[in-house]
């Protein structure tokens, strides 16, 4: 049941689509929220036009929100700080942020992928920068969530996963309207494995379609995806019935199937034969399953978890396997029972 709370100070870090959509769900929930860009230009165009014309172009924002690229400023005196920049460079804003956050600020992530370099996701970086106990006010966020359309305030469903049942709680509150619903749950890393994952598949499934293979062949890559997924998700101490909600199979069929998804189109534009350094170079927009391919599958390796799909896609993005090889391989392996 969702009641109306009083208003945070709230700082949202990443301008990017995501952090400027929820945002502007949170200004127009009436808190008094501060948006930190990393793209400095987005200054002057979010305070005095109302528009993220980079990330999101076309879109009105609500007068209500405040845009800085002083990191200080947005995170000074703030009761919730909700991080949304590409994983692979949340480390470093982290680091920049460590001794700016309020000691007893909840922290949201609604940022999906998972770090090359430690193999780690955002809760983990996290407990490693901040200690386990910071665990105790942290929120993963995440779920079937186009920023395009939550923007134009299309309805949506969210998940906000913490060990403790307040802070997800007061994260639903914050952000629930009649268009935006979030749900709670308590399985942090299970979200986060979800949306990390599901970038990945996505990949593999834009693939397939830019292959022509088929809706049989897209709703099979789905379903063996979320099997992947699960089996991870279990290894990492994730609880299955998250991967059939809204941050697991909810996310992945959205990206599967949604042409908005960056990371479909890059699979789509690789099944269509272009190199990934050339569909890379004309995207300003972040596809975190690329590096998340290889962040998955080095996971996957390190903890015998088997995971075909998630392979074959490292292997088109990563080592230049041909796709139509990957999917003879992956069909020619050794008949098994479902599971
Ligand atoms: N866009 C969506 O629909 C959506 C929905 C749910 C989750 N997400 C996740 O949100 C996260 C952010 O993605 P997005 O879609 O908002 O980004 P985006 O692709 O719209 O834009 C990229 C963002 O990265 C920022 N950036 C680039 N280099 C940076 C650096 N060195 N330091 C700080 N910021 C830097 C850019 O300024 C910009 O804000 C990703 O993990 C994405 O998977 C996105
Ligand atoms: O555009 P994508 O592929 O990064 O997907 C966006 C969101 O994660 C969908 O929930």
């Amino acid at each position: 049941m969702t009641t109306k709370n009083s208003p945070l100070r709230v700082a949202v870090i990443g301008g990017g689509s995501w952090g400027t959509a929820l945002a502007n769900v949170l200004a127009g929930n009436s808190h008094d929220t501060v948006l930190w860009v990393h793209d400095t230009e987005l200054v002057d165009e979010i305070n005095q036009r109302h528009m993220n014309p980079l990330f999101l172009p076309g879109i009105p924002l609500c007068p209500a929100l405040v845009c800085t690229e002083n990191l200080t400023h947005a995170l000074s005196g703030r009761d919730l700080v909700l991080m949304v920049t590409p994983v692979q460079v949340m480390r470093g804003v982290l680091d920049r942020a460590r001794g700016l956050i309020d000691p007893d600020a909840v922290i949201v992530n609604a940022s999906k992928g998972i770090e090359l370099e430690s193999l780690k996701t955002v809760s983990q970086i996290c407990a490693e920068f901040f200690g386990e106990r910071f665990l105790e006010r942290y929120v993963a966020l995440s779920g079937p969530t186009f920023a395009r359309e939550v923007a134009q305030g299309l309805p949506s469903l969210i998940v906000a996963a913490s060990r403790v049942e307040s802070c997800a709680r007061k994260v639903q509150t914050a952000f629930s309207n009649p268009t935006f619903r979030a749900y709670t749950n308590s399985d942090v890393i299970g979200v986060e494995l979800g949306g990390a994952v599901k970038n990945v598949i996505a990949i593999a499934a834009g693939i397939c379609d830019g292959l022509g293979f088929g809706h049989n062949a897209r709703a099979a890559l789905i379903t063996r995806g979320l099997a992947e997924m699960n089996r991870l998700g279990l290894a990492m101490g994730a609880q299955a019935a998250t991967f059939a909600g809204l941050a697991g199979m909810g996310d992945l069929v959205l990206t599967c199937t949604g042409d908005l998804s960056r990371n479909r189109t890059v699979g789509f534009k690789l099944g269509q034969g272009m190199r990934l350094k050339d569909i890379l170079a004309e995207m300003r927009m972040v596809a975190e399953g690329v590096k998340t391919a290889e962040s998955v599958f080095q996971l996957s390796r390190k903890l015998g978890v088997e995971m075909p799909i998630v392979e074959k896609a490292y292997q088109i993005l990563h080592e230049d396997k041909p796709a139509k090889q990957a999917v003879t391989e992956l069909m020619a392996r050794a008949l098994k029972a479902e599971g």
